[in-house]
């Protein structure tokens, strides 16, 4: 009997800017059907201290004008093209070897519970018609929205990809995103359960909101400053009591619930600085740690592959080992994929979904009222 050969692998490139703001991050994939995707080349954009104050004015903004808009969109866009040129330069690929270039724009306002009663809405920035021009790569965009219009949160999309991605291994395995955010995702051992996925509130983004008000430096390197602190158990406490860490999955949130102004809000302003750095990796850690008590594992003991530039803040990482002493730490670097890198290869991965009508949610996760296929095709 005749066995056809197997399907050459396609080069995806996944383009990544989030909540953090430190630049945008472009993986090249090879997808071929039936198994996990493939790390080939990564390339890292920083974001210009300009830009990143720009995409800041725009996050939670009262008024903006159209011209502001624009201009920071049009930045933003030149700096994925820059990306996407830079990772498939590191690796000799031409752009006609690319089927698509997933992006996921820039996250300015997420409410997918809509605001005072009104619509629900996500906010990405982005201009993939100009992508495609600048590129002269299929770009696929919009990914978050069609979710959203099925009555999902949006957010976190990254479930499915992790689902992807160790699915040629077996176990119940939790996959830990350590950006701007945290989210966590539970795959089980039985397939036949459904994976599960949410946001577990700020993990960077106080951190380095708190650390850039005192120092020079936009994030506090391995957590040293943090470790200098005590955690203020009645600061932790009051910070603890925002609905967002009580409400039931689905759920996700951003920037415009946890900012600088909402962390100050419950200061007296007696306390020490680094004491206040110290409870946030707290509030990060036990957040963490209360979203993994809800899940329904099957075993005392769990395998946590972590990722996110969290990973690297040695005090973050400790604080979480010591609340969650069941945990197994493990580096997704174990299956190909460095840390840094899962966000953008998961919007390689999405592109791939949408080229080949295949659904890209997990209802399981947004909950939305059946999977979807996302995000809009622009064509070179
Ligand atoms: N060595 C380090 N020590 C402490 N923190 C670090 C270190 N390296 C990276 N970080 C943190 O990681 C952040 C960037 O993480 P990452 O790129 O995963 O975020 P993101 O992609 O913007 O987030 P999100 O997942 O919310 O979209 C930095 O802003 C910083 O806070
Ligand atoms: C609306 C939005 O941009 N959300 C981000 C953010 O950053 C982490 C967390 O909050 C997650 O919900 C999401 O990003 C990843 C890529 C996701 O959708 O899985």
């Amino acid at each position: 009997m005749k066995t056809s050969p197997p399907t050459p692998a396609a080069y995806y490139v996944g383009l990544m800017s989030g909540t953090s703001l430190d630049g945008i991050d472009a993986a090249l994939v090879a997808i071929a059907p039936h198994s996990a995707p493939e790390l080939l080349s990564t390339y890292a954009a920083p974001m210009p201290d300009v830009l990143r104050q720009q995409l800041l004015n725009l996050c939670h903004a009262q008024r903006v004008s159209f011209a502001e808009l624009a201009s920071a969109e049009t930045a933003f866009c030149e700096l994925q093209a820059e990306a996407v040129k830079g990772v498939l330069a590191q690796q000799g690929v031409p752009t006609d070897r690319i089927s698509a270039v997933g992006s996921h724009g820039q996250t300015i306002e997420h409410a997918p519970n809509g605001h005072d009663g009104g619509a629900a809405y996500t906010l990405q920035l982005d201009n993939p018609s100009l992508l495609a021009e600048l590129t002269g790569c299929t770009v696929v965009a919009d990914f978050r929205r069609r979710d959203l219009a099925a009555g999902g949160q949006a957010a976190p999309l990254a479930p499915a990809f992790h689902q992807a991605l160790f699915s040629q291994t077996s176990g119940e395995r939790l996959v830990l995103n350590l950006g701007g955010f945290a989210n966590v995702t539970w795959l089980p051992s039985d397939t036949a359960k459904s994976v599960i996925g949410f946001d577990t509130g700020p993990a960077n983004v106080l951190l380095d909101a708190w650390f850039s008000k005192h120092y020079p430096g936009r994030f506090d390197q391995d957590g040293a400053w943090a470790a200098s602190g005590r955690v203020n158990q009645t600061l932790l406490n009051r910070l603890l009591q925002e609905p967002f860490f009580h409400q039931p999955p689905p759920r996700s949130t951003g920037r415009e619930l946890f900012h600088l102004p909402w962390l100050e809000s419950h200061l007296t302003g007696r306390e020490a600085p680094q004491d206040v750095q110290a409870s946030l990796a707290e509030l990060t850690a036990v957040s963490i740690a209360q979203g993994v008590q809800q899940l329904p594992l099957s075993h005392q003991r769990i395998t946590l592959i972590t990722c996110g530039g969290g990973a690297h803040n040695k005090y973050l990482m400790g604080r979480l080992a010591s609340h969650l002493p069941n945990a197994e730490f493990e580096s997704p670097a174990a299956y190909g994929w460095p840390e840094d890198w899962i966000e953008a290869g998961a919007f390689a991965w999405l592109a791939y979904q949408r080229l080949h009508s295949l659904p890209g949610n997990l209802p399981s996760v947004t909950g939305a009222r059946g999977q979807r296929v996302l995000g809009g095709v622009y064509a070179p």
